[in-house]
């Protein structure tokens, strides 16, 4: 594929997505399945529930009351114990019990009434048992595949009798931070400046479902960031800065020493338009590795990820891309004359602060609505990327 300087954003967001390819199928444990994606449907391994139990705590019953009390289930017991029930026989049960052979209902504890050794009240036919099978047979598909695994999937899949889960394996990200003017501390000084992109991209990687293996602070030296890249075990090497022109702008350089393919380079976006995706020999055999560089003002960096870096770790991860959501954009938002722009709202209210080196607008937005080459006229519905919350 051939660079294309500046290309339309929407074309950009398309060859990201369409730049992957899920990664392999891996088994899981249930804790370290989380946030990854399920690569087989689910399917019962038992029914559920796997027997006939009390919904409540109270009396199994077989037939029309009074009953005889003839002794006591509790959940995890072996109903076996007390043999079959014949009608008039009744035995105390906890919620979660299997039944007794023979029940033909239960009698809440609270409907219930004990006279000497006779047990008293209504019950209807099958009252107040969950039955075997009610929520699943053994066998039935309960989640497809390209679920994402959320704490209930799961616990839904510990209870399915699952103790590992095949998913989709997570994308190994690691982020290398440009730039010999950055602080990791204290306030910006000596013509200094903090890093802003470090703590803002960690949480955000984490909730995309990356594996996020490591950020590290480089200075602007060629030589050290070739060699990072090089020696990268990740499937993503997000970079921050360094893609334009300048002196120590190392990134156009650096792609141009390793023979990167470059898949994106320009994009016709404002801010981030100096973003770049590229394709380089990778650490698993037959995948390749991605590099992503985000230009260095923080909001054009996030304008590179949502353009690049968002699509193209869902699209490794398994996770099928979210419905578009579009909003009327309440007041009219002034366009540039051939590059769509991304900017900060809450809800349905364009804000304040968008500058390519700001964040204050961002930081209190739901999300980045795209507004194409011309602008937005009051009222008019936008597309709105979501944000990291
Ligand atoms: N002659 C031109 N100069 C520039 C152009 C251009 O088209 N022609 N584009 C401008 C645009 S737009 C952007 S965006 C930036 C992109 O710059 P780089 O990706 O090369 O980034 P740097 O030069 O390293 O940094 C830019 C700016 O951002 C600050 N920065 C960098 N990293 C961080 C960080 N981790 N946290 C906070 N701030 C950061 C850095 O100090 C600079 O102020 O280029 C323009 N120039
Ligand atoms: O990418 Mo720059 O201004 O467009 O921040």
């Amino acid at each position: 594929m051939t660079a294309h300087h500046d290309l339309p954003w929407p074309d950009a967001r398309a060859r990201a997505r369409a730049a992957g390819r899920p990664l392999p199928a891996v088994s899981r444990t249930l804790h370290h399945a989380r946030d990854h994606v399920l690569a087989r449907p689910v399917t019962a391994l038992t029914d559920l529930p796997p027997f006939d139990t009390s919904a409540m705590d109270g009396w199994a019953v077989a037939g029309p009351g009074p009953w005889r009390i003839r002794g006591r289930l509790l959940a995890g017991d072996d109903a076996d114990a007390v043999g079959t029930l014949r009608d008039g026989d009744a035995v105390e049960i906890a919620t979660g019990a299997r039944l007794p052979r023979g029940a033909t209902g239960v009698l809440r504890s609270e409907r219930a009434k004990v006279d000497e050794s006779l047990l008293f009240g209504d019950v209807q036919q099958g009252g107040d048992i969950r039955p075997q099978g009610q929520e699943c047979r053994s066998g039935d598909d309960l989640l497809p595949a390209g679920t994402v695994v959320n704490p209930a999937v799961t616990g839904l899949a510990a209870a399915a009798g699952y103790d590992e889960l095949v998913v989709v394996d997570r994308p190994r990200v690691e982020v290398l931070v440009l730039g010999d003017e950055l602080l990791d501390s204290g306030p910006p000084r000596d013509g200094r400046i903090r890093d802003a992109l470090g703590p803002l991209l960690t949480p955000w990687l984490r909730t995309l479902g990356a594996d996020l293996r490591r950020v590290r602070r480089l200075g602007d030296d060629l030589a050290a960031l070739r060699r990072a890249v090089e020696s990268s075990q990740a499937d993503v090497v997000i970079t921050t800065g360094g893609t334009a022109g300048g002196p120590v702008d190392h990134i156009h350089p650096l792609l141009r020493d390793l023979g990167a393919e470059l898949l994106v380079d320009g994009v016709a976006v404002r801010p981030g338009h100096p973003m770049v995706l590229a394709h380089l020999p990778g650490p698993r055999p037959g995948s390749g590795r991605f590099l992503v560089a985000l230009p260095g003002n923080p909001l054009a960096a996030v304008s590179g990820m949502l353009t690049l870096t968002v699509p193209l770790l869902r699209r490794l991860s398994g996770r099928p891309e979210p419905r578009p959501r579009r909003v009327r954009i309440a007041q009219a938002v002034t366009g540039h004359p051939r590059d769509t722009r991304l900017v900060p709202v809450s809800g349905d209210m364009p804000l304040h602060f968008s500058g390519p080196a700001m964040l204050r607008g961002l930081a209190v937005a739901d999300g980045m609505a795209v507004v194409p080459p011309g602008g937005l006229r009051a009222g008019e519905r936008a597309e709105v990327l979501r944000v990291p919350r």
